[in-house]
């Protein structure tokens, strides 16, 4: 039965990398995909990772309807035998339904990758509708760590290094980037106490917690 699946965890996890190996061993297997993404670090059109592999997709507009575009796409003589859709967290979540509709009326696989909560701990509208929608959500075995060592679970934004919970849903960007709107993922202890790696490392220098002097 072909499945409408989200691959789910924090920013820097494995998603796109996966997203990109599921791509390389069905195309391997002469199969071809269709691949979707919204703002892609690497720019328009481009479905990147870390890594450094990166290939071509199709970016998805605001109010594209995702199911007429594989339908018009099918009856002008293209193929498409799954889909992925990367960074699915930006997807609108009447985009999530159309992909729905795609796996139960066009009989194809999407796998569809992102970000379940953004950096204020609040779901993704897209993500929302993927985790009701999805015959699986799979949660990435390779976990990204907080600075603590413990899992991380949830993404925080930095701007100018200092964490913010005020914002913006959407601002594209990247982990390590202290300069700029950053992003470092953190586990829930550290999230709710906006301790990133570098306020834990001015908390230990701090005078308030050097041992006090019996002279
Ligand atoms: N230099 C490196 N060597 C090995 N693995 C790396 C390196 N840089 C990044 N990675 C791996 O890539 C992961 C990020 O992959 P990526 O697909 O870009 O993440 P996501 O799409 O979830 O944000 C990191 O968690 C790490 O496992
Ligand atoms: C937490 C959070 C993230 N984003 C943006 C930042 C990146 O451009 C993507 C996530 O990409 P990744 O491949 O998973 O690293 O989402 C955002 O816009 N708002 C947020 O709250």
């Amino acid at each position: 039965m072909p499945e409408l699946v989200f691959f789910s965890g924090t920013m820097d996890c494995g998603k796109s990398t996966l997203a990109l190996q599921i791509e390389h061993n069905r195309s391997a297997r002469g199969l071809v995909g269709m691949i979707l993404t919204r703002d892609d670090r690497a720019g328009e059109g481009k479905l990147s990772s870390r890594l450094g592999l990166v290939t071509d997709a199709v970016e998805v507009r605001d109010d594209q309807d995702l199911y007429v575009h594989l339908v018009d796409h099918l009856s002008q003589g293209g193929r498409a035998d799954y889909v992925i859709a990367d960074e699915a967290q930006f997807l609108a979540p009447g985009q999530v339904d159309q992909l729905a509709r795609v796996v139960d009326e066009l009989g194809l696989d999407v796998y569809a990758f992102g970000i379940t909560t953004d950096f204020r701990t609040k779901l993704f509208p897209g993500s929302q509708r993927l985790v009701e929608l999805a015959d699986r959500v799979e949660v990435l075995q390779v976990e990204a760590l907080c600075w603590c060592g413990a899992r991380a679970t949830h993404n925080a934004r930095t701007i100018g290094g200092r964490m913010v919970v005020e914002g913006a849903q959407v601002v594209v960007g990247d982990v390590n980037q202290p300069e700029d709107v950053g992003y470092e993922v953190l586990c829930r202890r550290h999230h709710r106490r906006r301790m990133t790696a570098a306020a834990s490392r001015a908390a230990a220098l701090s005078p308030d917690v050097l041992p006090v002097s019996s002279g």
